[in-house]
Order: C-alpha cells, then sequence, then structure tokens
C-alpha cells in the first residue's frame, strides 16, 4: 500500500516527488506514431489501427454506423432504458442550459462594446468504449455540444468485432445525430483533429478516454480545440471520519474504470486510514472488474495529514473529482482552489455525478485541474469582441490612443485616428 505521512510543509515534497514518478513515455511514444501514421496515410492507417486495436476490419463503408446497425439498435433498447436514459438527459440538459454563456453588450463613453458569443461548426465527440460502455458519456458530451448549438456533431467511439453499444445508439437518435464512427483510441482523435477521407477534420474535440487517448488530445491540441485532457478516472475523499467507511466503497468506484485510474484517500487519523484502505483492498480483490481493480488498487495512495495542510495536498494533486465527507466542508473549500468537481457531504457519492446529477462527468485529471475545468457549453463556444464607436465616442478615445501609438512608435496607428477626427 502507497502511504504518505505529511505532518509538515515541508513534507509535501514527499507528495511531489511521488507524483513526479508517474511516467507514460511508452504510450506517449505509440501515440505519436500513430498521429503521423493517421496524417500521413489517412484512412488507409486509421482502417489498419481499427483492426489491430479493435478487431474490426474496417473499410470506407462499414467505419460509418448504417441505418440498419441504428435500427437494429434501437430495437434492442428496453422501456426501463428509455426511462433511465430520459430521466439524465433531462436533469443533464437542465443543468447545461442554465449555465449557457450569453452574449453581452456595454456601454462606456459612448462606444458600445460587447462579447459576441458563437458556437463552433463542427465538434467531434469522443465515447470510450474499450474496458467498458459508456451510454452516459454519449449524454454528457451530446448535450453541451447541443445546447451550444454546434452545427454538425460527429461521434467516435470503439466499435470492438465492429460492435457499439445499443444505448449510445439511441441517444445519438434522440440527437439526430448521424455520424456515429467506428474507431477508438488515439486513431479517432488523430482522425478528428487532421481528417481522413472518411472521417471530416472537426473544430473542437471533446470526451474523455483512456490513457492512449488523453496524450493523442494533448498531443493535437493547438490544431483543434479540446475540452481537457481528460484521462484515466481519479477520486481522492477527504474525511475526518470512518464510520461509516463509504469511502472504500467510492475509492472503489472510480478503481474499477482502468488499470490506470489513480484514488486517493486523505485522512485525519491511522486508525481511518487503516479501517478504509482495509475495506478497499478487500472489495478489490472480490470486485466484479477485479481483473483491473487488482491493478488499479496499486496505484492507490493513501495520506495521513492535518486538517491544516489537506487543502495544499488538493491543489498539488489536483484531482478529477474530490469528496469531502467533512463536518463543514464549505469553510474547509476556502483551503484549496484545484478540482475537476467536488462532491460534498456523506450522500453526494460520485456516481451521481457521473450519472444523473446534472453537471458534466467529463472532467481533467492528471493534476491538469490546475487550469482546465469541466466540459461545458463553454467548450464549444468562443467569444468574439464587438467594439462600436460613433464620432462623438472616437473624438473622446483618440488623444490616448493616439499617445498610445506614439510611444510604440506606431505612426501608422495614430494616423488611422487623425484621419477621423
Ligand atoms: N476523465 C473523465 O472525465 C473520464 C470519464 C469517463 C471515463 N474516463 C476514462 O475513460 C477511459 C475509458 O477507457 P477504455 O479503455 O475503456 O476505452 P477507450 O475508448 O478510452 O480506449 C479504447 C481504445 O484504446 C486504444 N488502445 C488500447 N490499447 C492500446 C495499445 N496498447 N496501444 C494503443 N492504443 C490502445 C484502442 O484504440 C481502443 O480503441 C478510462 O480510463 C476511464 O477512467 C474518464
Ligand atoms: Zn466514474
Amino acid at each position: 500500500m502507497n502511504y504518505l505521512e505529511i505532518k509538515t510543509h515541508n513534507d509535501l515534497d514527499k507528495l511531489k516527488l511521488y507524483l513526479a514518478k508517474n511516467q507514460y513515455d511508452e504510450q506517449e511514444n505509440t501515440v505519436r506514431k500513430i498521429i503521423k501514421d493517421i496524417r500521413e496515410k489517412k484512412d488507409e492507417a486509421l482502417f489498419e489501427y481499427c483492426h489491430k486495436f479493435d478487431n474490426f476490419k474496417a473499410n470506407k463503408d462499414n467505419i460509418n454506423v448504417s441505418n440498419t446497425e441504428f435500427e437494429q439498435a434501437l430495437s434492442q433498447v428496453t422501456l426501463e432504458q428509455k426511462e433511465t436514459i430520459l430521466y439524465a438527459k433531462e436533469k443533464i440538459e437542465n443543468f447545461h442550459r442554465a449555465f449557457l454563456p450569453k452574449s453581452c453588450i456595454i456601454e462606456q463613453n459612448g462606444a458600445i462594446l460587447g462579447t459576441r458569443v458563437t458556437s463552433v461548426k463542427k465538434a467531434g465527440l469522443y465515447i470510450p468504449g474499450g474496458k467498458a460502455f459508456y451510454p452516459s458519456t454519449a449524454l454528457m458530451t451530446i448535450i453541451p455540444a447541443y445546447v451550444a448549438g454546434v452545427d454538425e456533431i460527429y461521434i467516435c467511439t470503439p466499435a470492438q468485432n465492429s460492435y457499439i453499444n445499443p444505448l449510445l445508439l439511441y441517444i445519438a437518435k434522440l440527437y439526430n445525430i448521424e455520424n456515429v464512427f467506428k474507431v477508438g483510441g488515439a486513431q479517432a482523435i488523430a482522425a478528428l483533429a487532421y481528417g481522413t477521407q472518411s472521417i471530416p477534420k472537426v473544430d473542437v474535440i471533446a470526451g474523455p478516454g483512456n490513457i492512449y487517448v488523453a496524450f493523442a488530445k494533448k498531443l493535437v491540441y493547438g490544431d483543434v480545440g479540446i475540452d481537457s485532457v481528460a484521462g484515466p478516472s481519479e477520486v481522492m475523499v477527504v474525511s475526518d471520519n470512518c464510520e461509516k467507511l463509504y469511502a472504500a466503497y467510492d475509492l472503489l468506484s472510480q478503481a474499477e474504470h482502468d488499470a490506470n485510474a489513480k484514488v486517493y484517500y486523505v485522512g485525519f487519523n491511522k486508525e481511518c486510514i487503516n479501517k478504509i484502505s482495509d475495506k478497499f483492498f478487500e472489495l478489490a480483490k472480490t470486485a466484479k472488474r477485479s481483473e483491473i481493480t487488482l491493478k488499479s488498487s496499486q496505484n492507490a495512495l493513501f495520506i495521513q495529514t492535518t486538517r491544516e495542510l489537506a487543502g495544499q495536498i488538493i491543489d498539488e494533486i489536483a484531482p478529477e473529482h474530490l469528496e469531502l465527507q467533512l463536518n463543514d466542508p464549505y469553510s474547509f473549500m476556502n483551503s484549496f482552489k484545484n478540482a475537476g468537481a467536488i462532491f460534498i457531504g456523506e450522500y453526494s457519492c460520485e456516481t451521481l455525478g457521473d450519472y444523473v446529477a446534472g453537471p458534466n462527468h467529463t472532467l481533467p485529471t492528471s493534476q491538469t485541474a490546475r487550469f482546465s475545468s469541466v466540459l461545458s457549453t463553454e467548450t464549444f463556444l468562443k467569444k468574439s469582441s464587438i467594439i462600436h464607436y460613433t464620432h462623438k465616442a472616437l473624438q473622446q478615445d483618440a488623444p490616448y490612443a493616439i499617445k498610445f501609438a506614439e510611444y510604440e512608435g506606431l505612426f501608422a496607428h495614430a494616423e488611422a485616428l487623425k484621419v477621423r477626427l
């Protein structure tokens, strides 16, 4: 078991050292090669990788889910499944609508100044599907793109042996999305970033994935927009009591996603740490997905610290999901800034956020919550400035702008104003 005792400010170095050990050079090299191949050989490389990684013999005619496949899938979806999806859909839509940024203008010294919010034209959504199926991610990626008003939405998801989860296709159909490509991993991200004969180049790629997907998004960023580096799941539970052992269950709920998932428990006394870790490892051994949890549980880190230092530990790790099972969580929240999503109180377990609470479950991982945000409508929006002067407003501001232009030696800038005065 990985265990750190952080009792003084200097002890934080132990944590920094621990976090710096996480290196994935091999996977990064693999991803670089995949991106290069897709850029150079396009569909040819894409089809090869579909075969290699997902055992799907892709070609230009079967890479896109056909109408027949849609119909077959839709006929398999039960009434109960539809009701469950529609329940979550409504809650997620309401949340994303409520936080939709709007264009706005102000008037300053007679000039009209504003921000015009427009959506991107084309979005590529990645819905993972290697070790589990994620229809919930279909809702979590499609809804913000749809609410933002994206013109064209394309989906990529791995199709092992050509199979795609029917619930995912049901959700795509709810939003009239016809372009669902059976492509996963880094090759899907590269195809959406640079375009191939079969897959169009998009403006923004959003959606979570495993380490290959996360690296690929990081590497194509700049040529295309991304939501965040939303890689293998992470959870940190900070608790000041352990009577109910909830923390152990919550750690396991993230450990079952991926062998590379990371779970952290931060406690203030050794008894709690022992109790939670014992239960966690017991659950990891007997879990239904034990072939994954036996590996990911090896990444679990248990930290004993003080309440005063806990905030700094959170800021260092910047966990994707943070659960605060504390007596006074709201005052504790002043002690840190970095976390993808914050779950407050013992009843707000992370599973609710994954499926039905409403906020997005696609979140920054591997310490990127220091500067990245949860996936939202903003991922698919951009802001342009609006600047509109009348002659009177120009007369007021021009003398100052002319002086600035002269300080910078940019005399043509000054002239452009002078001719208008
Ligand atoms: N951060 C978030 O918001 C969030 C949300 C949900 C899920 N997740 C994460 O999404 C991930 C889903 O992972 P998954 O594996 O089930 O599905 P996935 O779709 O992300 O990955 C499957 C793809 O990985 C590629 N791949 C697999 N092995 C490879 C190899 N050896 N070399 C190159 N490429 C390879 C293949 O192309 C395959 O199609 C998990 O890590 C989970 O924790 C994250
Ligand atoms: Zn989860």
